[in-house]
């Protein structure tokens, strides 16, 4: 893995019933009702904080580190979100910097009763790993496939 090497993820590709989640599964959990905003669908901002989370974890195992969310970008709101709904959030590598690290996340849901996940949402979350101090450090490159 090089500075330069990128992931090509689209920052608004169209939606494709028939597309799978693309990544690592970083995290997985229930919609419930205290998530719900005033129309009672589940506040984008708790979704937001799960793919946060997902990502935390799936950027820390590539930095070997602590890491802070620095950036949030491209993010896409595609379909609600419900109580019920299960949503697995997926990580996909896109850019790893001297201290940042560029995740490509989607949050897919499998409603209840429903056969087949639908993607809801996805955005490129930016981490930077820190040290003891909450200062940006170097990534360690060890040569070693990242496995995550
Ligand atoms: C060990 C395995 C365990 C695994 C299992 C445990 C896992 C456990 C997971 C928990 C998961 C929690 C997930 C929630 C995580 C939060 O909620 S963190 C809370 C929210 N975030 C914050 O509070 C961060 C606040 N910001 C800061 O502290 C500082 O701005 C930072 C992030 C340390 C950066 O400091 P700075 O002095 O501005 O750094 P600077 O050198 O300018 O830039 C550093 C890098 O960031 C990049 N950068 C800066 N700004 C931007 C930007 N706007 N856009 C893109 N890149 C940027 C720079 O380009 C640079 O990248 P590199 O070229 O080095 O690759």
């Amino acid at each position: 893995m090089t500075d330069s090497q990128t992931t090509d993820v689209h920052a608004h590709p169209p939606l494709s019933t028939d597309a799978e989640p693309q990544g690592d599964l970083c995290i997985r959990t229930l919609a419930m009702p205290a998530d719900t905003n005033a129309n009672g669908d589940i506040f984008g901002g708790w979704l937001l904080s799960q793919m946060d989370v997902g990502g935390g974890v799936f950027a820390s195992k590539v930095a070997k580190s602590r890491t802070v969310t620095v950036a949030i970008d491209a993010m896409n709101f595609r379909k609600p979100v419900y109580v019920g709904d299960l949503v697995s959030v997926h990580a996909t590598l896109v850019r790893l910097g001297r201290t940042s690290i560029t995740v490509h996340l989607e949050a897919w849901v499998l409603r209840r009763r429903a056969q087949q996940a639908i993607l809801v949402t996805d955005g490129n979350f930016t981490y930077v790993s820190i040290d003891e101090h909450g200062q940006p450090q170097p990534i360690q490159r060890d040569g070693a496939t990242i496995t995550t």
